[in-house]
């Protein structure tokens, strides 16, 4: 079941934008709005999809409009962990992405939750002035036109196993949105033969964009307890599974990867 997700922006024009209002003043605005954060933490490397290995800083905001039945960033989704988040301007976050990089510009992931409910188009462009590259991991509910703005689009859809519902004309509007920008991506979490073949039929949908596949991983139902053992067995199992099925159905474009954070530090949050 999708919760409430909220209004969907998909020409970009129906819901509030300060980059529309040009100017000083627009400039201003979008760098005081509030976003809500999780946590900010690297840098580290990219784990999964086309940036895999790539030093990486996380800018984790807070809130989600889906309940992925296997989410493995409860802590940024569930309302019992609202607390820990914290309203932050894009310019405190920036500041904390610079120190965290010693004021060296690197790749900036933005993730969630999903991002792409939070004002975030002032951010990249502070970021970029100062040489900062962005990535931003969405399901493809909510787009925005500050989309355009970033150097990388990951479109993450959900399978069967999810439990959620895929709208396809919102994640065709968010590819649109990014049609003149970014490098957009889509990466597919699989779990079952089912979610396999939503993979291969979501990407004949978009036989523009390149393919990750990612075998999915079981986390704890509490987040609190994340550092816990990993399933390296059916981890392993599935990532056979799915070079398997690739090479065997000849989908010679698929990428096949794991989550390489979670082999070397399994469950554990912020890193
Ligand atoms: C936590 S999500 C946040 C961004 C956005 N909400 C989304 O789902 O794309 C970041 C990435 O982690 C993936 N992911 C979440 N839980 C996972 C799991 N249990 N196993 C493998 N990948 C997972 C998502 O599919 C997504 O590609
Ligand atoms: N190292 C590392 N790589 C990641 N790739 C996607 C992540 C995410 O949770 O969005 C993630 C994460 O949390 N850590
Ligand atoms: S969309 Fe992303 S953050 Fe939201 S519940 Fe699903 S995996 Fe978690
Ligand atoms: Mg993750």
């Amino acid at each position: 079941m999708v919760q409430g997700a909220p209004a969907r922006d998909r020409s970009g024009s129906r819901q509030r934008n300060t980059q529309d209002l040009g100017g000083v003043p627009a400039l201003i605005e979008a760098y005081a709005e509030k976003i809500r954060i999780s946590e900010i933490f690297g840098p580290t490397i990219q784990g999964e999809g086309a940036l895999i290995g790539l030093p990486t800083v996380f800018v984790r905001t807070g809130g989600c409009d889906y309940r992925c039945s296997w989410c493995d960033s409860l802590h940024a989704v569930d309302s019992r962990f609202r607390a820990d988040w914290r309203a932050m301007t894009a310019e405190e976050i920036f500041q904390e992405v610079r120190r965290l990089s010693d004021d060296r510009p690197l790749m900036v992931s933005l993730s969630g939750g999903n991002p792409a409910i939070q004002p975030l188009g002032g951010l990249i462009r502070l970021g970029h002035s100062a040489g900062y590259r962005f990535a931003l991991e969405t399901q493809g509910t909510v787009c925005r036109d500050w989309f355009a703005d970033l150097d990388v689009l990951v479109l993450s859809p959900k399978p069967p196993s999810s439990g959620m519902e895929t709208d396809w004309e919102a994640l065709k509007a968010c590819q649109e949105s990014a049609a003149e920008g970014p490098r957009t991506v889509l990466k597919f979490v699989v779990f079952d033969a089912e979610d396999y073949a939503y993979a291969r039929d979501a990407a004949a949908r978009f036989p523009d964009l390149p393919v990750y596949l990612q075998p999915g991983n079981h986390t704890p139902p509490d987040p609190d307890e994340e550092d816990g053992l990993i399933d390296m067995d059916g981890l392993t199992r599935r990532l056979h599974w799915l070079v398997d099925k690739v090479t065997t159905d000849r989908w010679f474009d698929a990428h096949v990867l794991p989550q390489l954070h979670v082999l070397l530090w399994g469950n554990k949050r912020g890193v």
